[in-house]
Formats: C-alpha cells, sequence, structure tokens
C-alpha cells in the first residue's frame, strides 16, 4: 500500500466515522438520499478516485477506491454503494470510452460533484443475463429515440446522468447493444417507483422509464454495438467496490459484537470470555480479514493491469456471502437487543443482504469464475 492510498483510506475513515456514521441510523429510517452528504464527499475527491488528475480526479488505484468504498460501508452502506457506482460504472466507462467533448462535457462535473452518476443496465426481464436489454434505441434523424425501462437502479431518483446500455439493433444481439451517456433532465426521462427495500434504504433505488427520449450522436459512449463488453469490463470492476462494501459492514458488525461482548456480563462474567462467544468472535474476524485480502488482492491485480475478472468475482462472492454470515453471528452476540431497530446490528444485518445480488448474484460470480477455470 503506497502512502497516497494510505491517505484516501483514512481520509473516507475519518470522513466516514464523523460525518456518516452519527446520521446513518436516521437516514435508513426516513430513507433520505444522503445528497449533502456525496457533495461533501466530492470535496475530498471521493466523485473521481481512480479518474486521472486532467479530468479532475484524484488519479489513485482501485485499491485506494476499494478501501475507501470500504470505510464508508462501516459508517452507511447506502452512501458506499452510490459512490462506488458512480465511481466506477458512471465515471470510468466514460473516462475510458467517452471523447474529449463527452468527457469536458460530462466527466468534469461528476468528479467535481456538481453531477451524480447512476449506470442502467439492469431491466424488468434482463437481470442476471444482461445481454437480454430490450429498451430499444432506434435511428432518428442523426440521433436516436429511445423507449424502454430500467429497473433497480442504484441512485436512479436522484442522478443527473445515467450511463445506459440499450439496443440500437436488436438482430445482432448483444453486439446491437451500445451505452448512451443519458441527461436525466431529457424530454420523455422519468423516474419510475423508488423502491421500498430490506436494506441500504437511502441509496434511492429506481425504476427509470424512457418514452421517445430522444438523444443526438454525441451522447453514443464508445463505438455502437460495444456497449454490452464495456458495461461487462466495468462491472467486473465495480464489483471489487461490492466486496469492498462487504467487507465494511461485516467489519462493523465484528466491531460492535466485540465490544458489546467485553462489556455485557453474564454467569458472573464478560460474555467474551465465554468460550462460546469469544471462539464465534474469532471465526467472525477471521473471516472479515479473508475478505479483505481476497478484495485488495483482485484490486491490485486490476492496478497492476494483470487479469482480474476471476478474482474479481472470488472477492464478491466471498466478502458477500461472508457478510450475511458475519452479520448473523454479530447479532446473535447480541441477544435480544440485536434484533432491535434501536441497536445497529439491525440494519447492519439488513444492509449485509443485498451483497449477494447486486452487480452479479452469487451464481452469477460463480458463472463468471467456473468459465475462467474452464478456459485456463
Ligand atoms: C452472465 C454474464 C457474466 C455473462 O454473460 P454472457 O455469457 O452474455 O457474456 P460473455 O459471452 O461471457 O461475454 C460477452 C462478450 O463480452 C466480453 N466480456 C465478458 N466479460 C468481459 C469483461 N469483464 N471485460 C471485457 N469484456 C468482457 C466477452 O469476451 C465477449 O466478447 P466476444 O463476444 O467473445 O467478443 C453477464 O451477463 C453478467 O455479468 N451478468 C450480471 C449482470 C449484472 O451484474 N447486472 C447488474 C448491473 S448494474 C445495474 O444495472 C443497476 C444496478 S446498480 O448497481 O445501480
Amino acid at each position: 500500500m503506497t502512502p497516497d492510498e494510505e491517505m484516501i483510506r483514512d481520509t473516507a475513515r475519518r470522513f466516514a466515522q464523523a460525518e456518516l456514521a452519527p446520521g446513518a441510523a436516521e437516514r435508513d429510517r426516513t430513507h433520505r438520499f444522503p445528497a449533502g452528504e456525496l457533495r461533501a464527499l466530492a470535496g475530498l475527491g471521493m466523485l473521481g478516485v481512480t479518474v486521472p488528475e486532467e479530468w479532475g480526479g484524484v488519479g489513485a488505484s482501485y485499491l485506494a477506491l476499494t478501501m475507501a468504498v470500504e470505510a464508508l460501508a462501516e459508517a452507511d452502506a447506502s452512501v458506499a454503494v452510490v459512490m462506488s457506482t458512480h465511481n466506477s460504472l458512471a465515471c470510468m466507462p466514460i473516462c475510458q470510452h467517452g471523447t474529449e467533448a463527452q468527457k469536458e462535457r460530462f466527466l468534469r462535473p461528476l468528479v467535481a460533484g456538481e453531477k451524480l452518476g447512476a449506470v442502467a443496465i439492469t431491466e424488468p426481464q434482463a437481470g442476471s443475463n444482461a445481454a437480454d436489454v430490450r429498451t430499444r434505441a432506434a435511428r432518428r434523424g442523426s440521433g436516436y429515440v429511445l423507449n424502454g425501462a430500467k429497473q433497480f437502479i442504484t441512485a436512479g431518483g436522484y442522478a443527473d446522468l445515467v450511463v445506459l446500455l440499450a439496443s440500437t439493433d436488436p438482430s445482432l444481439g448483444p453486439n446491437g447493444l451500445t451505452c448512451f451517456i443519458v441527461p436525466t433532465d431529457t424530454p420523455g426521462f422519468a423516474v419510475g417507483r423508488v423502491e421500498e427495500k430490506l436494506g441500504i434504504r437511502s441509496s434511492g433505488t429506481a425504476q427509470l422509464l424512457l418514452t421517445d427520449m430522444e438523444l443526438g450522436e454525441e451522447h453514443v459512449l464508445g463505438t455502437p454495438g460495444k456497449g454490452y463488453k464495456i458495461l461487462l469490463a466495468a462491472l467486473a470492476k465495480s464489483r471489487l467496490g461490492i466486496a469492498a462494501q462487504a467487507v465494511g459492514i461485516a467489519q462493523a458488525a465484528l466491531d460492535a459484537a466485540v465490544a458489546y461482548a467485553k462489556e455485557r456480563r453474564s454467569f458472573g462474567q464478560p460474555i467474551i470470555d465465554h468460550q462460546a462467544v469469544g471462539f464465534r468472535l474469532a471465526s467472525m474476524a477471521t473471516e472479515v480479514e479473508a475478505a479483505r485480502q481476497l478484495t485488495y488482492h483482485a484490486a491490485s491485480l486490476c492496478d497492476q493491469g494483470r487479469p482480474f475478472h476471476k478474482e474479481s468475482s472470488m472477492a464478491k462472492l466471498f466478502a458477500s456471502e461472508m457478510v450475511e454470515r458475519v452479520c448473523s453471528q454479530a447479532l446473535q452476540t447480541f441477544g435480544g437487543y440485536g434484533y432491535l431497530a434501536d441497536f445497529p446490528m439491525e440494519r447492519l444485518y439488513r444492509d449485509a443482504r443485498i451483497c449477494q445480488i447486486y452487480e452479479g448474484t452469487s451464481d452469477v460470480q460463480r458463472m463468471v469464475i467456473s468459465r475462467a477455470l474452464a478456459t485456463a
């Protein structure tokens, strides 16, 4: 880890503990989207961590981004996932595939925190099979007219720009999918339901509706027909962020359980001194550290330009299944108090569950890993 990476991690950690942790339960309860908190994060460079400095970013590594997401998730997983998605799935595809004009117009304000980014791949019928996107972008004059619906879009109710996958040629299947940069004030764009959820309740997950929405050619991101590959490549990186989110939530649960187990007494001693509790905490700590190391390893491979897709999926798979186990065991340590909304365990337990679902379910990660094994 370089001094710069450490500094980014520590900056995120300080902000998370001072500015996010105190309001996390309240945002969860009221479902308030953390718009002000995200603007404050922009001031710390957290909305363009891996974007080069020439576009206003920090120009840091994916390891730095991963550690920053982990630190935020320890305090508030909703903020962490919005920040992670904005960085990896909105900023970076534009950074890597955008024209100079697109970077000037769209990327710079995203990094500065003047605009918030989201990604829209998933549709009501297209989840794990992302190639089944049916949102249609039909040619009209020199531009396109888009019709369709997008589902489960993180920050969808609040984003200013959406990197969106649509079909420009259905006869070509996945090779007819194209990425568009969609300003959400475009006529024909509407936010549908903002979803009620088990966890990450302040992340503004929404359905997006596109009705005869006209976009000029300058909104096409990358080469038409290459959109699926652009976003599969971006997802391989963004999954590091979900793994990091899982590690952060699990660390918070572990810390809370250890603190409680030292303080709570039964049968004449702190419960941590009962072997059943102490051993349980030991196993939890080991699992959290194993997931962290898998995640950092995958991020480091990515930073070195080495193959990392299998490792990224392994990290996401292991960390997201680990966090449910660890949160369950942490909650158990609190006994009845763990089940009450007055205590943080209840929210951590709910926030943990989504990690096995979004940005590729556990089964999708197993698919990516097993295909890599088959072709090695
Ligand atoms: C299930 C999948 C993993 C795979 O689907 P496919 O079988 O359709 O894809 P492939 O044949 O493997 O690949 C097609 C094509 O793309 C190239 N490819 C694949 N992976 C990569 C990569 N990591 N980097 C670059 N290129 C890649 C591959 O070589 C093929 O190219 P050729 O045709 O050979 O030239 C996939 O569908 C999948 O990941 N599904 C899960 C989708 C998912 O994660 N959805 C969540 C999206 S997020 C969202 O929409 C909103 C929620 S949010 O977080 O806000």
